[in-house]
């Protein structure tokens, strides 16, 4: 059975008659600085994104101790250890409400973000976000997706890190309580190599789940596969957004920058139209080209009243006025002499 189109936002359809939903992830490009973080939601809606997603985690919860205790050395490290490099980038519940409201009272544009442990699944189901990300380090959680299920609101879940058996998996135990979600295709590199992207995965996710919405989750430099994935039918496209490239921190590098990420809507938005039907007949923005450059028949030499035209009595050029298509000469006689490089048209010939 083929998905049936998803509300994924109230008012916001998912589907292949509807357009391909972005998401502006600005996840932890934020430096954990609200202002900062403001500024990526307005910038979001500015890019014409579809809805601004973060991601929640309690670090006493996503983290044991002795992950939270490991040295962090990293060029992008906000402390000496994760622990105190995640301290400073989280935000506190209050911290998300707020930005809630910005968004979707100030700026005007949905918000939503990752769950990333059971404690953020419950914190994101009491705030109503229109729907809840699942990101790829869950893959294997599936406790952790069987509790985002059970809430009943929409799931986008990412699958990197995954093999095949894997997504199975979260598509069996989702689609065990509800059909409201849509599983995108990730590499969870930060960026992949393009020979390690495999976007075929998403045509293989359609095929093995049809009844459920497929998009992509992108880590790559730039826009271009990105577009490739919506030309391969990704309903959803997601992608790091930041202010400069340049900003410390892991995944500012490979995150679009405004300019880019606008771009990136405006492409997609321009090959959703384009890809059009399979139909293929002359559109009408051709007419004129027909008109100016469209080949008709004229006569190979000077022929008389009464002849039968012949394929050695004509050639095709583009001609004028506009003569008979190159093939009409067939089963016709010329009514008057024509003269050689003279347009044959439909006043000079009759049937036979
Ligand atoms: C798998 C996953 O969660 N990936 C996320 C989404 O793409 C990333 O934003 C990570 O949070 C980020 O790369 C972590 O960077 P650091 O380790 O420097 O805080
Ligand atoms: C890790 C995340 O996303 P993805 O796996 O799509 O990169 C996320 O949304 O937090």
């Amino acid at each position: 059975m083929l998905a049936e189109d998803l509300e994924l936002i109230p008012g916001r359809w998912i589907g292949s008659k509807h357009p391909c939903f972005v998401i502006a992830e600005i996840g932890q490009n934020h430096q954990g600085n609200i202002y900062t973080a403001k500024q990526l939601i307005e910038t979001a809606k500015k890019c014409g994104a579809d809805c601004v997603k973060f991601q929640k985690a309690y670090n006493g919860e996503k983290f044991n101790k002795a992950a939270l205790a490991r040295p962090y050395l990293s060029k992008h490290s906000w402390g000496r250890t994760y622990g105190e490099h995640k301290k400073y980038l989280e935000f506190s519940d209050e911290d998300f409400r707020e930005l809630r409201n910005y968004a979707e009272k100030v700026i005007k544009i949905p918000f939503t973000a990752s769950a990333m442990d059971s404690k953020s699944v419950s914190f994101l189901e009491s705030m109503k976000v229109p729907f809840i990300k699942i990101g790829s380090g869950d893959v294997k959680n599936i406790p952790l997706i069987r509790q985002a299920a059970a809430t009943n609101i929409p799931l986008v879940i990412s699958t990197g890190m995954s093999d095949m058996e894997g997504v199975q998996e979260i598509y069996a135990t989702v689609k065990q309580l509800h059909k409201k979600f849509i599983l995108l295709h990730c590499v969870s590199a930060y960026p992949p190599p393009p020979r390690e992207i495999n976007l075929r995965v998403i045509s293989e996710f359609q095929d093995r789940f049809p009844d459920v919405h497929i998009g992509y989750s992108g880590h790559e430099c730039g826009i271009g596969v990105c577009l490739a994935a919506v030309t391969k039918g990704a309903r959803v496209i997601e992608r790091h957004i930041t202010l400069d490239k340049n900003l410390k921190g892991n995944d500012h590098h490979c995150s679009l920058e405004p300019k880019e990420f606008k771009q990136m809507v405006e492409e997609i938005r321009t090959i959703e139209a384009a890809l059009g039907q399979r139909q293929k007949r002359i559109q009408d923005s051709e007419l004129p080209c027909i008109a100016k450059l469209g080949k008709t028949i004229v006569a190979a030499t000077n022929l008389s009243k009464g002849t039968v035209l012949t394929p050695e009595c004509v050639k095709i050029k583009v001609a004028e006025p506009k003569g008979l298509d190159p093939k009409e000469y067939e089963g016709r006689r010329l009514n008057r002499d024509v003269a050689e490089d003279e347009s044959i048209t439909t006043q000079c010939v009759q049937t036979l």
